[in-house]
């Protein structure tokens, strides 16, 4: 198991030019660009586990403190899988501490992507529910290959769950507020075109030009100076931001109840054994 999470947590950051020389998983390696390639890899659906979690805030925080990475890609090493989203044996069945520290760690994540100084781009090359389409919304411009199993958007509701707030401030950021209403009751998972069409997504590529196409984005988006952008990013951004910094203990209470309600064990439960009898 542990060997499993260091190969498997694999939250790679590596360059793109010239080809590794190296192993990846190096976060050390540079490239001449400045760009890192996360990807997330976490057999077999990329569930956002509290170790993956806790590994991807490492590594953005080792991007962000070397001053030579600008940006960094987002992408999955799952085959047509960007994220299942958050792992729901990490809702199910624990204690309240364990609950706690899951639920700091998917803020703790989100607050680093949202209010990153590095250009995100996320290449979307799989299907993206939830937790899953959340790291895609925190990112600066979303690539989806165009592919119709590829679904993206926020489904809690349809786990008998409720996105909390600063899920929906991310969604209502990105798409306004109709279109996030309706997507958020509904728990609609949009496929590719209706995503664009929508604005969740800003690019919809044949599959095999999604990584080409978040290289070429990312190099319109490192042609504005760093300062410029990554203050205008903060106007836009740190507001949304300081809502739950002002209340992370509070939303961290509140997770702790509402997880822990038998209704919502239960609904979490039936959710999980239908996705295992699936194959049955
Ligand atoms: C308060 C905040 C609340 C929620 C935020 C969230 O992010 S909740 C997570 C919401 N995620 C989903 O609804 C996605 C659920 N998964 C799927 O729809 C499919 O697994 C997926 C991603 C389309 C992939 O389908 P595929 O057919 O390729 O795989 P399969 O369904 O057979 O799954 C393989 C095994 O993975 C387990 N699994 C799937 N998703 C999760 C998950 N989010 N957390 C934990 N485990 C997950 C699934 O049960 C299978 O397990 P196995 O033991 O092999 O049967």
């Amino acid at each position: 198991m542990a060997q499993d999470l260091v190969d498997g947590l694999l939250i790679k950051a590596r360059s793109h030019l010239p080809p590794p020389s190296e192993p990846l998983g190096k976060l050390s390696k540079r490239d001449r660009k400045g760009v890192a390639v996360i990807k997330l890899k976490n057999p077999p659906v990329n569930s956002l586990s509290l170790e993956v979690l806790t590994e991807f805030v490492i590594s953005l925080e080792k991007l962000e403190n070397d001053k030579t990475f600008r940006g960094v890609i987002v992408t999955s090493d799952c085959p047509g899988i960007f994220s299942a989203g958050l792992d729901l044996t990490e809702m199910c069945g624990k204690s309240q501490a364990h609950y706690a520290e899951f639920w700091r760690a998917v803020q703790e994540l989100w607050l680093r992507l949202y209010l990153s100084n590095l250009v995100l781009i996320a290449a979307i090359n799989g299907v993206s529910p939830a937790g899953g389409c959340l790291i895609s919304l925190t990112c600066d411009y979303r690539v989806l290959a165009d592919n119709p199993k590829y679904n993206i958007g926020l489904n809690e509701t349809l786990l008998g769950v409720v996105a909390p707030s600063w899920f929906k401030d991310t969604l209502v950021n990105t798409v306004g507020h109709r279109t996030a209403e309706r997507a958020l009751q509904l728990g609609l998972l949009f496929p590719p075109a209706e995503a664009l069409r929508v604005g969740m997504v800003d690019q919809v590529v044949p599959e095999d030009q999604v990584h080409s196409t978040a290289l070429s984005v990312m190099a319109q988006w490192l042609a504005v100076p760093d300062h410029a952008r990554q203050l205008t990013k903060s106007l836009m951004r740190k507001p949304t931001a300081d809502r739950l910094v002002k209340q992370r203990d509070a939303d961290i209470q509140y997770f702790l109840q509402f997880v822990s309600r038998d209704s919502i064990q239960k609904s979490l439960r039936m959710y999980l054994d239908k996705l295992r009898q699936k194959k049955g």
